[in-house]
């Protein structure tokens, strides 16, 4: 598939869940990462502009603030402002069946489920590539695991423990590892495929120095998916 008909899948799938989701009723909104993101934003600005009615969004990531704040008509809040908002619209690297998600793919993960989970709802964005049935079947890179620079090795070592492949993940452009918005590292872990997501959450979580897992579990309740005709697939959580 060429990259013009992928970068229309994602854009499809992104301006329908913001015409159904974003209403004349909707003032707070959580804003994610990524590279479909960049048309929910352009989708958002254009509501906004032609309501003339405020919008706050509220960022998940230092790229998130910056579309947010070059979008003329839209508002840039945080979560001290805006502590619950109406909707959050995210992207996702893998979606399965009902709907739980590996995020993180980009190096956002832990801004993106504190916002997620302050919203009254969370509706994913995507091209038909990530749409499975399966975690960790078609996303082949690794579970994305946020954890404290600190406790890297120690934490590698624990989800080895747990059958998983970990991988310190580098940056593209300097020496050394990739380090996040918040100041940390992200180990991309395989463990193929992942039955239970939930439950790999939770063994992953309560290991010190693990910030934030990028299983977002039970969060999606609808996924848009832009396919390669144009069309757009909107999934709900079974
Ligand atoms: O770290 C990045 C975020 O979790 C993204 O939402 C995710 O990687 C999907 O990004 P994209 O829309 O570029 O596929």
């Amino acid at each position: 598939m060429s990259v013009e008909l992928l970068e229309s899948a994602k854009k499809q799938a992104a301006f329908a869940a913001v015409d159904e989701f974003v209403t004349a009723d909707t003032k707070f909104v959580g804003v994610g990462s990524g590279s479909t993101v960049v048309y929910a934003v352009e989708r958002l600005n254009e509501k906004a502009k032609a309501s003339q009615k405020p919008l706050h969004c509220v960022p998940t990531s230092f790229q998130a603030r910056q579309l947010i704040t070059a979008a003329d008509s839209l508002i840039l809040s945080d979560l001290e402002s805006c502590p619950l908002l109406d909707v959050c619209i995210d992207g996702s690297d893998e979606c399965d069946a009902d709907l739980n998600c590996i995020k993180g793919g980009g190096g956002c993960l832990t801004q993106e489920k504190i916002v997620a989970y302050n919203s009254k709802q969370f509706v994913v964005i995507a091209d038909y590539r990530k749409d499975s049935t399966v975690l960790g079947h078609s996303w082949r890179l690794g579970v994305p695991i946020e954890v404290i620079p600190f406790a890297y090795t120690a934490v590698s070592n624990d989800i080895k423990r747990l059958g998983g492949t970990p991988v310190l993940r580098m940056a593209k452009a300097k020496a050394g590892p990739l380090v996040t918005d918040n100041g940390m590292f992200i180990i991309d872990a395989d463990w193929g495929d992942i039955q239970d997501p939930a439950a790999l959450h939770q063994s992953l979580i309560v290991i010190p120095g693990v910030v934030e897992t990028g299983l977002f579990c039970d969060m999606a309740k609808v996924a848009f998916f832009g396919q390669a005709d144009g069309t757009v697939v909107r999934k709900t959580a079974q």
